[in-house]
Formats: C-alpha cells, sequence, structure tokens
C-alpha cells in the first residue's frame, strides 16, 4: 500500500518523522556495551561506569526508556491521526542503542522516505542535547548520501509555551497532593554537564551557557505559572571526574542544604527530562527519595511530560509547523543533514587528559 502524504500537493513537505532519542539497554547483557557507546572518548572514570551498571542492573537491566519513548510514539500517532495526518509514519531511532538511528535511516529510505522530519526528545541547547543529535543525523545518513535524502532536525522545545504548560500542569497536581501545612518547596533538576560543556552551550555570540540558562527560564516560568515565588534550580547525575567542574549544586547536596535551613517539605521537578527512565528513577525516586526520607523530609516527585495531552500536542504543533515545508529554519537547533543552526554552537569541549 502507497503511504498517503501529509500533504502531496507541496514538493517541500515532509513524508515521515524519525523519532530521535537517547537509547537505553532491554536486558543485562546490553547494560555494558550500551555504557561503551555512551562514555566512548568522554573521560567518564571506571568506577562511574560500574556504579551505574548497578544502577541499570537494580532494574533487571532494563532501561524504561525505550518503552516510554514508544509509549510517546503512540500517543503522538493517535494525535496526528486526530488532525488528519493519518499518512506520516513515525519512525523511532535512537543515539546509544537499538534501534540505532542509522537502521531505522535506512529502513525508512528503503520503504521509499526521502523528506524527514527529526523529533529530538531534548529539549535543550548544548552539545549533549543538541549538537550531538546533528552529529547522529550525519553518521545516519552516511551511508544513504546519494539517496536523495533530506533530514531537517525539528529545533529546541525549552522555550515552547506548551512545554511549559504541560510541565506546570505536573507541578500543580504534585503541589495539590500535600495537605495543610508550610508550603513545599519547588525544586527543578535538570542533567549536569561539564561547567567548559555549559560556558560552549549556545552560539559563541551570545556568551555561551545556553543549556544552563534555557533551564533556568523555563523552571522561572513554570514556577510563575503555577503561582510559586521561591524556587531552585539544581543538577543531577553528574558523571565527570571529580577534578572537572560540572553544574552544581547537586541534588541531593541540596537536599541537605534545605533540611538544615529548617525544609521538610519538597516537590522535585525533573524538568530536564521529558520521560521516566534511569535517571529519574534511580537518581530521583531512589538516590534522593531515600537521602529525604534519611532528612525527615516529606517528597514528592514531580511526573514527567511524557505522554501527558499537551505535551505530546506540543509535538504534533512542531510537526505540523514543518510538516509542509514552512517553520522557521533559524530557530536554535533546527538544521539539515546534521548541520548544526549556527556555525560555532555548541562546540564539543575537550576531555581533559587527566579524566581519561
Ligand atoms: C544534557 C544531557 C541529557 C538531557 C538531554 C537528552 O535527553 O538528550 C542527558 C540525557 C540522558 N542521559 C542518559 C544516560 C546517561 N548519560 C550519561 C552521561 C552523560 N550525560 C550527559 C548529558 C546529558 N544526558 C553528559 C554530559 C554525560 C557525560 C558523558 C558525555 O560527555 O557524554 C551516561 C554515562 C554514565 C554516567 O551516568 O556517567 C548515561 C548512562 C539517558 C538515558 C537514561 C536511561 O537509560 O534510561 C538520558 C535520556
Ligand atoms: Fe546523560
Amino acid at each position: 500500500m502507497a503511504p498517503e502524504l501529509a500533504d502531496s500537493t507541496s514538493s517541500d513537505s515532509f513524508d515521515a518523522v524519525l523519532f530521535l532519542s537517547f537509547g537505553g539497554p532491554d536486558k543485562p547483557d546490553d547494560v555494558r556495551p550500551f555504557l561503551e557507546n555512551v562514555t566512548r572518548g568522554r573521560g567518564v572514570p571506571a568506577e562511574r561506569l560500574d556504579e551505574v551498571v548497578q544502577h541499570y542492573l537494580h532494574f533487571g537491566g532494563v532501561s524504561p526508556i525505550n518503552r516510554l519513548n514508544l509509549d510517546m510514539i503512540d500517543a503522538l500517532r493517535a494525535e496526528l491521526d486526530r488532525r488528519g495526518r493519518t499518512g506520516l509514519p513515525i519512525y523511532f531511532g535512537n543515539r546509544n542503542w537499538h534501534p540505532l538511528a542509522a537502521d531505522t535511516v535506512s529502513a525508512m529510505v528503503d520503504d521509499g522516505h526521502r523528506r524527514i522530519l527529526v523529533f529530538p526528545t531534548s529539549a535543550w541547547g548544548g552539545y549533549s542535547g543538541c549538537r550531538q543529535y546533528h552529529e547522529d543525523i550525519q553518521m545516519a545518513l552516511a551511508p544513504e548520501r546519494d539517496r536523495g535524502v533530506l533530514l531537517r532536525k525539528l529545533p529546541q522545545f525549552a522555550e515552547e509555551p506548551a512545554f511549559r504548560d504541560a510541565v506546570a500542569d505536573a507541578v500543580s497536581e504534585a503541589l495539590d497532593g500535600f495537605g495543610d501545612g508550610p508550603a513545599p518547596r519547588l525544586v527543578f533538576t535538570a542533567h549536569s554537564i561539564p561547567e567548559s560543556a555549559d560556558r560552549a552551550a549556545g552560539p559563541a555570540s551570545d556568551g555561551g551557557r545556553l543549556y544552563s540558562r534555557q533551564v533556568a527560564d523555563a523552571s522561572a516560568a513554570v514556577a510563575a505559572l503555577c503561582g510559586v515565588d521561591e524556587f531552585d534550580v539544581v543538577w543531577q547525575s553528574r558523571s565527570g571526574p571529580p577534578q572537572v567542574p560540572w553544574l552544581e549544586p547537586d541534588v541531593c547536596d541540596h537536599l541537605r542544604a534545605l533540611s538544615a535551613d529548617g525544609v521538610d517539605r519538597v516537590v522535585v521537578c525533573p524538568i530536564g527530562f521529558i520521560s521516566d527512565h534511569l535517571e529519574v528513577v534511580w537518581d530521583l525516586d531512589s538516590e534522593a527519595a531515600d537521602l529525604a526520607a534519611e532528612l525527615g523530609m516529606e517528597y514528592v516527585r514531580v511526573a514527567t511530560a511524557g505522554t501527558s495531552r499537551r505535551f505530546i500536542a506540543m509535538v504534533a504543533d512542531l510537526v505540523e509547523r514543518y510538516v509542509d515545508g514552512g517553520g522557521d529554519l533559524t530557530a536554535l537547533g533546527c538544521g539539515d543533514n546534521g548541520t548544526v543552526c549556527r556555525p560555532d554552537c555548541c562546540v564539543p569541549v575537550r576531555r581533559p587528559a587527566a579524566a581519561r
């Protein structure tokens, strides 16, 4: 059956979507090779890797991330169908584990697709959140170069109002769950990155720090939507060697500081992630939650935006904005065939030799 094109009247229109994510192991034997893919050449100490292996094994060697991405794809499929975009197939590919982006792109080309919109699951600028997805696209495209394929990466969605609305819904729900008493402290958390990577994040002409600025801005916007004045932005899941500075404070150090200040109720919102993958269920639901219990704090972790109606509608809106060849092609993070949005944007930082 020939696929019915979303808008066959325009030669600029796209005929498929690649949902591009990070990837995670599906069984215990996948854990080491997956982690080797993630950390190759990155100077992550062996002791840290051994620790992370244990986090994955704690969950039977299966990361929830693949299933969660497939759930989001199902929800997006249903939303696009509801909008009459029935002929726009959505494929799934990853940076670090199967289905690998390169295999998915080959399958898409074999299925006859030549103009492909790419939705990456990171909201943010920076090397890991943005430029590296461009590199994934370049690598996936390499074997298909002469087949006339165009892969257009959708922009970063950190600034999308619907992203903030979706996160605010989840925060409000968590806040509503608290009974009488003092208002809980609202703490936003995102993946830490090396200070040097944050300085290099965004167009150089902007002075860098795009990643931490986006996280701070989105957090402030969500807090305002929830009517909360006082909130904190903290970082989690750092993996570099101790002598390399990463964004701080760490979420657990911050819980200790809050507790010392007499705060005994916290709501922790993982604004940096869109699904309950391992960095959320281990670092927040296990480590941070255990620490909060030890400190005698009431601790609630906010749901991720994932399959919420508003978040999926935002993804569908992004797809529809670009599917007929329109949309702002100069938006941060948008680019064709792995070309970054600005030449000097989110450049990878050389890892210190001591870290190898
Ligand atoms: C900014 C950012 C995001 C958000 C943007 C996005 O979503 O893309 C993100 C997401 C994720 N990070 C994830 C997992 C890991 N990240 C690692 C290591 C690293 N992440 C980094 C940054 C980020 N990471 C960095 C600077 C490193 C150091 C190594 C390097 O310089 O690249 C490591 C290595 C071991 C360790 O933890 O040390 C693992 C296992 C998973 C999947 C979880 C699952 O399996 O369910 C997801 C979604
Ligand atoms: Fe990570």
